[in-house]
């Protein structure tokens, strides 16, 4: 993997306040999913705002593919283009009086032209789930769905690089779930998402490299199994262990046989548990059921979760979940999709997700994997036209 960000030994103080970083080393690749994870104070969001050139180090060197940052106005320009970034408080970032020209500010400055403009708005608006919305004052807009206003400006330039402090920070589960989603459908698009949480629970499932924060400097950065696994540095973080590994941690003090693969959801950890009790039996599992959304007719999906005796229902991706909703089709999962209709499965209950796109071949790869880790035999069921 290329390097797209690099961070050299980087120094900053807040004028008449702390020293909020106090030499931070460390790479950003490109396609990686990182977070970056620290108590509160412990330098996150200051760390966040010199990745796209908002605030500027007292010393030391962010590289950008490799090259020197420079803060002249045609770099910062640049940069700020290529890393978008997405405030905590969506009212920092929200400015215009309509959904529509607040989404509109980044393209129209980056000159777009009008058709640009407008073709780039729209896509933005309707990847976030919040087409319909254009006319709409900000200020009328419920916590989340700001939220998605703010990404969606983002979005419309079309960023590189996307990064969120405390993404899902002032909303409830499932608008911190659907949240959570939209990040992972961007990063299926290709982009490398950065975040700042001080949510271990969050972090640890979703990250390919965890960076821990502690006091203005990095105390260790590794995979989310490494780095959580090291009791000590996680507690000197004031931080806790996210709580599948804590039980986890129990069992095998208990005695129960290690796993090589660490749990990090609950269909994990359930697979750990019941592994040796499944082995030797003949057990009829549940399907899951896979519908492209790009592949079938509104109206459709429900006759099909009829006919098939569909018990549970996940939809992945704003177009899927759209879908669901033009058919008043009550989801399930929003979150967590896959896994949550493995453990359908195990439970001999037939499952749908309905999703499109890149997302499909990662149904498919799951499950698969699962299969082979678990010895298993899931079946997917995939829809198709008539
Ligand atoms: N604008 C500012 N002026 C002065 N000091 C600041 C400013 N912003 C942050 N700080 C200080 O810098 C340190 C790091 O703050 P920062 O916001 O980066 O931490 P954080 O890890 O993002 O915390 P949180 O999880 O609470 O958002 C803290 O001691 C904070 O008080």
């Amino acid at each position: 993997m290329s390097t797209i960000l690099e961070l050299k030994n980087i120094k900053y103080k807040y004028p008449n306040g702390p020293e909020a970083l106090k030499g931070i080393n460390f790479r950003i690749d490109k396609g990686e999913k990182i977070a970056i994870v620290g108590a509160n104070g412990a330098g996150k969001s200051t760390l966040l705002l010199m990745l796209n050139g908002m605030l500027k180090p007292d010393s030391g060197d962010i590289l950008f593919t490799g090259e020197i940052f420079r803060y002249d106005r045609k770099n910062l320009r640049e940069l700020r283009r290529k890393v978008g970034f997405v405030f905590q408080n969506p009212d920092t970032q929200i400015i215009a009086p309509t959904v529509y020209q607040d989404v509109a500010f980044g393209p129209v400055n980056l000159g777009y032209s009008d058709d640009k403009v407008r073709s780039s708005v729209k896509e933005a608006l309707s990847y976030v789930g919040m087409s319909g919305f254009e006319r709409r004052p900000p200020h009328q807009l419920s916590g989340g769905e700001k939220k998605r206003v703010a990404m969606a400006g983002i979005l419309a330039m079309n960023p590189d690089i996307l990064v969120f402090d405390e993404p899902t920070s002032a909303l409830d589960p499932a608008g911190s779930e659907d949240v959570m989603e939209l990040l992972d459908e961007m990063h299926i698009s290709g982009k490398t998402i950065i975040i700042s949480t001080h949510d271990v629970e969050l972090a640890y499932p979703w990250a390919d490299r965890v960076v821990l924060m502690q006091g203005g400097r990095v105390l260790t950065e590794g995979t989310p199994d490494d780095v959580f696994h090291n009791k000590s540095l996680v507690k000197s973080a004031k931080l806790s262990i996210p709580v599948l590994l804590e039980l986890y941690e129990s069992l095998i003090e208990r005695g129960m046989e290690s796993s090589k693969r660490l749990p990090k959801s609950v269909l994990d950890f359930v697979h750990l548990l019941e592994r040796d009790l499944y082995e030797d039996l003949k057990i009829k599992y549940g399907k899951i059921h896979l519908i492209d959304a790009d592949n079938i007719e509104v109206g459709n999906i429900s006759q099909y979760i009829t006919k098939n005796r569909i018990s549970s229902i996940g939809a992945m991706g704003s177009k899927a979940k759209l879908m669901a909703e033009i058919e008043k089709i009550e989801l399930d999962f929003t979150y967590g999709v896959i896994d949550k209709c493995l453990l359908k499965a195990m439970n001999k209950k037939d499952s749908l997700i309905i999703t499109n796109g890149g997302m499909i071949k990662r149904v498919n790869e799951r499950v698969k994997c699962f299969n082979e880790e678990s010895k298993r035999n899931v079946e997917i069921i995939e829809f198709k036209k008539e």
